[in-house]
């Protein structure tokens, strides 16, 4: 037997290792299995380049737990360790990768999420064991050797009777660490990590049921068997070519994924690119509501099959992270904070490619399908709009796919809409008026009277379209969006007309001065308007661009600042040619002047929705009152 010590200069570095990626230790068993996993593709290498004259078969890769004696045993039939390697690898290379690592990392340590990405290799098995043995036996005719070692810097390596290729390693869980001694803790973490590696993965067995025989009796239990239970899938969808998959598979994959999710996603995007940088993966858009916070199975990340984090911030641009599925890139470098994986020059051609992909699909599903495009719309709208909003080059190319719905159900494109509309709503000073609800209930009365005007009117109701229009007006040249109850509808889109007042200047000024009289602490801006005589008596608006301001800065970013907490501001609108108008004008008697000018008001603040509890009581009372 012989004994030795490690070469190292920190004396004893599995305190350090264990202190290190405190809340990481699970990733030890992800480490142990991608080496157990390199092992064995290494062998296959080996075997298919003619160098292992052996039979490679169906090799697997068993995790064991023997809770009685703490032990955990991954066990693999790759191509294994001859003494030599054992120790090469084992004592200089991994314990010099394990030095490097902590001498690099451990002032980083808080950097959160990044850090327990980087593989610290075999010795992160000390995170949770307090003795490590290795059994192993390389394919070359060479003796198996074990290796043990008890935390210290001290080994000692001695010949084994293994008759199997390939390496065990087995951990002698510490106290602290029992939890790993659990099977559903072990399951959890290989379904977490392992769950799509390229080698099959056993951890104990599951009874699976046959079918019955031909003629079996009805109350007869249909035969079962033990079978090993593989806990991976060795060759996920996104491994293949898009051409090799149907729809079906990319759905099944999706619930491979996603487990608990029972709505099925909207479309995918198969990404495979190796040139300039490698990756592959497969996006989902699954049906997205407008609350943005609630979306939360996100993207995974993969670095060859193996699972390392489903935070994608800085690698998929932020517009995307709310779709779903995988992206596997070697070239995603992980051992570096989030700031510099931002500015890295790789990981922005990747972000950049993601985009253009999503892009381009979108674009050939409005070309190829624009009906089931139509219908989808509104499940995908807020990631589009978003993107657009984020992402210049997006915006760009959403121009040829963005669609803008109206109250009517009909769907354009900017370049349709304006088309159809240049001729009705482009105002005296050749603006382009767009006209838009949020929402068509609330809005009910101040859509119709766009629409008796021969107007389109937009339905545009996703948290973001403040920032959407006011993105759209600077990008495009003599255009302006306005909510159709911004003000009344001969304001919103002003032609060279002027209307005919029937009252007389004079006329006017007496009756603002009575309503102001009457609603003065109200907080409304009067504003006389000659309009058609079929239109309301009274209207209440809300001016579009201090609207606006405010809710851009309630949605975050953009505005004015401190607008957000403003109180909302109305104007009322008096038509000076109704008949009710007149009348109030004319009335005799100051209080029944007041009367009528209450009750329109109510109306008009009740047609806004803005007439609620006292007041909506009393007003209803005294309607009672009116026509008993
Ligand atoms: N199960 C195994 N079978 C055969 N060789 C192994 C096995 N586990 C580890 N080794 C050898 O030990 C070396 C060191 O392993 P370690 O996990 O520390 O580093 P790595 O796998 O090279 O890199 P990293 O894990 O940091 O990506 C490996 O490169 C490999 O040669």
């Amino acid at each position: 037997m012989a004994t030795g010590k490690i070469n190292v200069s920190v004396e004893n570095i599995f305190p350090l290792i264990k202190k290190f990626l405190y809340s990481d230790h699970e990733i030890f068993l992800r480490e142990l299995i991608s080496n157990a996993t390199d092992a064995t593709l290494k062998l296959k290498h080996l075997t298919s380049i003619g160098e292992a004259k052996l039979e490679y078969g169906n090799p697997m890769i068993e995790v064991k737990v023997d809770k009685d004696k703490k032990r955990i045993h991954i066990i693999d039939q790759g191509i294994g360790m001859t003494e030599e390697e054992v120790k090469k690898y084992i004592n200089e290379v991994a314990f010099s990768g394990a030095e490097e690592f902590l001498d690099k990392y451990k002032d980083a340590g808080k950097d959160a999420g990044i850090i327990g990405h980087f593989g610290l290799g075999f010795y992160s098995a000390f995170m949770v064991a307090e003795k490590v043995e290795i059994i192993t036996k390389s394919f070359k005719d060479e003796p198996a050797v074990h290796w043990i070692c008890d935390g210290s810097p001290e080994f000692t390596l001695q010949e084994a009777k293994k008759e199997e290729r390939g390496t065990e390693i087995i951990l002698h869980v510490a106290e602290d660490s029992t939890e790993f001694l659990e099977d559903s803790k072990i399951r959890e973490l290989l379904t977490k990590y392992n769950k799509f590696m390229p080698i099959p993965i056993k951890f104990g067995t599951r009874t699976e049921t046959l079918p019955k025989p031909e003629g079996a009796a009805e109350d007869e239990p249909a035969p079962t068997k033990v079978v090993d239970d593989i806990i991976n899938n060795p060759n996920p969808a996104w491994t293949k070519q898009p051409t090799d998959l149907e729809d079906e598979d990319y759905k099944k994959f999706y619930r491979e994924l996603y487990p608990m999710q029972f709505e099925e996603p909207l479309f995918h995007i198969h990404l495979n690119v190796d040139y300039p940088f490698n990756l592959t993966g497969i996006l989902y858009f699954p049906k997205l509501t407008n609350d943005l916070n609630i979306q939360k199975d996100r993207i995974q990340l993969y670095q060859n099959q193996v699972f390392v984090t489903d935070n994608v911030e800085g690698i998929v641009p932020e517009f995307l992270t709310m779709l779903r599925g995988v992206i596997d890139s070697p070239d995603i470098p992980l051992n570096v904070s989030r700031s510099y994986l931002q500015a890295d020059g790789a990981v922005k051609k990747i972000s950049s490619y993601i985009t253009r992909k999503v892009a381009d699909k979108l674009s050939s599903l409005f070309k190829n399908n624009r009906e089931d495009f139509e219908q989808k719309w509104n499940d995908i709208k807020v990631v589009i709009e978003y993107g657009m909003l984020s992402e210049e080059k997006f915006f760009e190319k959403a121009e040829k796919f963005a669609l803008y719905p109206t109250v009517d159900g009909s769907y354009y494109t900017f370049e349709e809409l304006e088309a159809k509309i240049k001729d009705s709503q482009t105002d005296k000073d050749d603006k382009l008026v767009v006209l838009y609800a949020s929402d068509t209930e609330a809005q009910h009365s101040y859509i119709e009277a766009a629409k008796a005007k021969g107007y389109e009117v937009l339905l545009m109701d996703s948290p973001i379209v403040p920032h959407l229009i006011q993105k759209l007006e600077t990008s495009k040249e003599n255009l302006s969006f306005v909510r159709v109850d911004a003000d009344h509808i001969d304001n919103l889109i002003k032609k060279e007309d002027t209307a005919i007042s029937k009252l007389s200047e004079e006329e006017k000024e007496t009756l603002k001065g009575e309503i102001e009289e009457v609603v003065k602490d109200r907080g409304y801006t009067i504003q006389m308007e000659a309009m058609d005589s079929s239109a309301s008596p009274f209207i209440i608006t809300e001016p579009e661009f201090i609207r606006r301001m405010k809710e851009m800065q309630r949605t975050g970013g953009g505005g004015m600042f401190g607008m957000g907490n403003m109180p909302d501001m109305y104007n009322l609108i008096v038509n000076t040619n109704h008949e009710l108008v007149n009348e109030i004008l004319n009335t005799k008697t100051a209080k029944k002047r007041e009367r009528l000018i209450n009750q329109s008001l109510d109306l008009a603040r009740l047609s806004k929705g803005l007439l609620k509890g006292e007041e909506l009581t009393k007003f209803i009372a005294r309607s009672y009152e009116m026509i008993k």
